[in-house]
């Protein structure tokens, strides 16, 4: 049983679920293994879920294999309703999710709620456009040809979601699938499994039927991915997470030409030029570095700033940074909570070595360890050169490094020399070079005079070697459909 004290915040403790969910039923493993699941804040055990292992991993898919086609033969509207009650349970137990959230990932709560709102906003936009997955009627080729366009479900999807955005990352790859009438198995991080089984709760409370959503949880990710793909039941993978792992995927996929998905690492420039808002570009940073203390695929990894506004960036930059407010994410007016792990916290410290041993400089930060091991003060570093590891690797961390460019032409170049091609940022009020930037940057995404793009409205995904595939908006439903066309003579 849980005993943690975050437990006792919760309104309703039934979320807080130690089990996981296969054919609608709450299981243990069946040989009774379980794994711990740690507060990164405190190192203190918080839960402990099922290890799962092949056998009921593969329960899962034939459950989810059995519920797709009476799910998909329902009605758009049907699959509509169900997902617009579990959006409206999700956002009334928002707070809740949050506490769950917090507890296993160690995020302020502010920020886990926004996720959990996040989250939710997918459920309810492919709530709506469940109904709009439509079809196309296009000229035959000869007088009695009629072609007919319709899209399908894919069939049973695999999901493989991070540990950052627990319930976000999730909720985006559920909620699409759902709405075209895919059914689903999840697996979680094992670092946080809690957010996922508190929403196969209030999907179970929803009303979905048995086996259309199904939470695994297991420390043996290599067992999973590999049955996932190694399936002739499960038709697509959906995945969230570092590029290695996407390049595992890929090739287990292959001999069955697995459909997939694949939101993989980013290593994002950020550019302030010398005609931007420096203020804003300063709020913009903070928000596209610091937000998750760093861990997200779409933060800010390298920051390049013309030399004309460098100092007055980088002085009003450190001088912000310096008042962010480290901290436990229960506490009052935490803004950056602890990173995931002992590795987390030895890439950011290489990743600064390295730096500062080629020359960089810290303005502001640079220390770890409080008030906790998992603790990395959010930092600012000058003098950053493209020789360093940080302009190459992703960081995933609170290290925002300047580098310092002189024209367009060359930060462009700086910023496309990157396997990556996730997210880009920039700050100008030149309207030619809005458009001229942000055509040429080579991401899938780009904010313009922002710091935060996401939104279930939009787009989400990467080019390059960030993956391939798109979460949101009116196109995320495509990677769960298969377009058939039916060709139809009728003299
Ligand atoms: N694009 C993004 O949003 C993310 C990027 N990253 C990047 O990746 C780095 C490492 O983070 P990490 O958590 O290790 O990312 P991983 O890619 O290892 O983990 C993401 C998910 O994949 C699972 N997984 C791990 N190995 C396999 C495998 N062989 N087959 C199938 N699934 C697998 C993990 O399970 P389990 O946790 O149980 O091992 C987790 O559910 C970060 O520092 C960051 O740079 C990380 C997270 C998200
Ligand atoms: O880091 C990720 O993988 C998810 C990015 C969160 C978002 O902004 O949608």
């Amino acid at each position: 049983m849980i005993k943690s004290d975050f437990a006792s915040k919760l309104k309703d403790p039934t979320l807080l679920v130690e089990k996981a969910f296969v054919a609608g039923q709450w299981i243990t493993a069946r040989n009774g293994a379980t794994f711990d699941v740690i507060d990164p804040a405190t190192g203190q055990k918080i839960a402990a879920v099922p290890d799962l292992e092949v056998e009921e991993v593969n329960s899962a898919i034939t459950a989810a294999h059995r519920a797709q086609k009476p799910w998909a033969k329902l009605t758009a509207k049907d699959r509509a309703s169900s997902l617009r009650t579990f959006y409206d349970l999700i956002v009334a137990s928002a707070d809740d999710l949050a506490i769950i959230l917090t507890a296993e990932m160690g995020k302020p709560l502010q920020e886990a709620k926004t996720e959990v709102l996040y989250g939710a906003a997918y459920v309810e936009w492919f709530a709506e456009q469940a109904k709009r997955i439509d079809g196309d009627v296009i000229p035959g080729y000869q007088l009695d040809k009629h072609i007919f366009v319709v899209k399908r479900p894919v069939g049973v999807v695999g999901a493989i979601t991070p540990w950052n955005f627990p319930s976000a990352m999730l909720a985006r790859k559920l909620a699409p699938a759902l709405a075209v009438g895919c059914s689903l198995v999840a697996k979680p991080a094992a670092q946080t499994p809690l957010s996922a089984l508190a929403l196969g709760v209030l999907a179970e409370r929803a009303g979905l039927p048995s086996g259309v959503l199904n939470v695994v949880t297991s420390t043996d990710a290599a067992m999973v991915g590999s049955t996932f793909c190694t399936s002739e039941l499960v038709r697509k993978i959906s995945f969230t997470g570092s590029t290695n792992v996407g390049r595992i995927l890929m090739r287990q996929g292959a001999d069955q030409i697995k459909k997939l998905s694949l939101e993989l690492g980013g290593n994002a420039p950020f550019i302030v030029f010398d005609d931007a808002d420096i203020d804003a570009a300063v709020e913009g940073a903070v928000v596209a570095k610091f937000r998750n203390a760093g861990q997200t695929c779409v933060c800010a990894n390298r920051i390049y700033v013309q030399s004309g506004v460098y100092k007055e960036f980088s002085e009003k930059l450190s001088r912000r940074v310096s008042g962010l407010k480290v901290g436990n994410g229960f506490a009052k007016g935490t803004e950056i909570g602890p990173l995931i792990d002992g590795n987390a916290v030895k890439k950011v410290k290489e990743h600064l070595e390295n730096a500062l041993s080629l020359g960089a400089c810290v303005t502001v930060g640079g220390k770890s360890g409080e008030p906790g091991e998992q603790f990395f003060s959010p930092t600012v570093l000058v003098g950053v050169t493209s020789e360093m590891k940080l302009a190459r690797e992703e960081t995933f961390g609170p290290l925002a490094p300047l580098f310092s460019f002189d024209t367009e032409e060359e930060v462009i170049q700086m910023a496309n020399d990157t396997e990556f091609g996730l997210a880009g940022y920039f700050f100008s009020r030149d309207l030619a070079r809005i458009f001229r930037v942000a055509e040429d940057l080579e991401t899938g995404m780009v904010g313009v005079n922002t710091g935060l793009i996401s939104t279930e409205m939009a787009p989400f995904g990467g080019i390059k070697q960030s993956g391939m595939g798109r979460e949101g908006s009116k196109y995320g439903a495509d990677d769960y459909v298969n377009i058939k066309y039916v060709c139809l003579s009728v003299a």
